[in-house]
């Protein structure tokens, strides 16, 4: 089974994040979705993506230029986290995250790994379904010392789709 954690990062925070959740899981492969492209992304059987948020509730700009449509994600299992900024951008908070899992759901991929809210303070977000967030949500602006332990306690709930 080939799993790939593929991410978007203009400032290095999504990557980082990334680095950390592949390291966790074993997975070697760490993309930056600046470099690949959809027959690379479509080669994989499961996918943890993540993306920052930027402007007003944006897609980080690597993933906003990159078509969805050309994704076949059908049945696939994806989790998806998102880094962003709940305090100066707290009515957008990883927004990102959310434009991200609704492009690769309607490229047919089975999300995994929905996050509670409750435990962030932020005033709303595109990546809230219900009370849970789809993915992770992660904060390093101004939280860094919760992304570890955020990072950690996500890892056991996804663990048995990637495993
Ligand atoms: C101009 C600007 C706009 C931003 N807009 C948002 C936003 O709408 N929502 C959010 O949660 N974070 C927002 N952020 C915060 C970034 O997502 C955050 O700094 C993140 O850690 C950047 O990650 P990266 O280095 O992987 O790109 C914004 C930051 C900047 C500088």
């Amino acid at each position: 089974m080939s799993v790939a954690v593929i991410f978007g990062s203009s400032m290095g925070n999504t990557e980082g994040a990334a680095n950390m959740i592949a390291e966790k899981l074993g997975i070697s492969d760490v993309l930056n979705i600046a470099d690949i492209d959809a027959d690379k992304i479509n080669s994989y059987d499961k996918l943890i993506c993540g993306t920052s948020t930027w402007g007003s509730g944006d897609l980080q700009d690597d993933w906003d230029g990159f078509d969805f449509s050309k994704l076949n994600l059908s049945g696939k299992t994806v989790a998806v986290f998102g880094m962003g900024d709940s305090e100066s951008y707290s009515d957008t908070y990883c927004s990102g995250m959310g434009k991200l899992a609704q492009g690769l759901k309607s490229a047919g991929a089975n999300l995994v790994g929905a996050v509670s809210t409750g435990g962030y303070t932020f005033e709303a977000s595109d990546a809230v379904e219900g009370d849970k967030f789809v993915g992770l949500a992660l904060d390093n602006d101004n939280h860094e010392d919760l992304t570890e332990n955020r990072i950690n306690t996500w890892i056991e709930q996804i663990k048995p789709s990637f495993s």
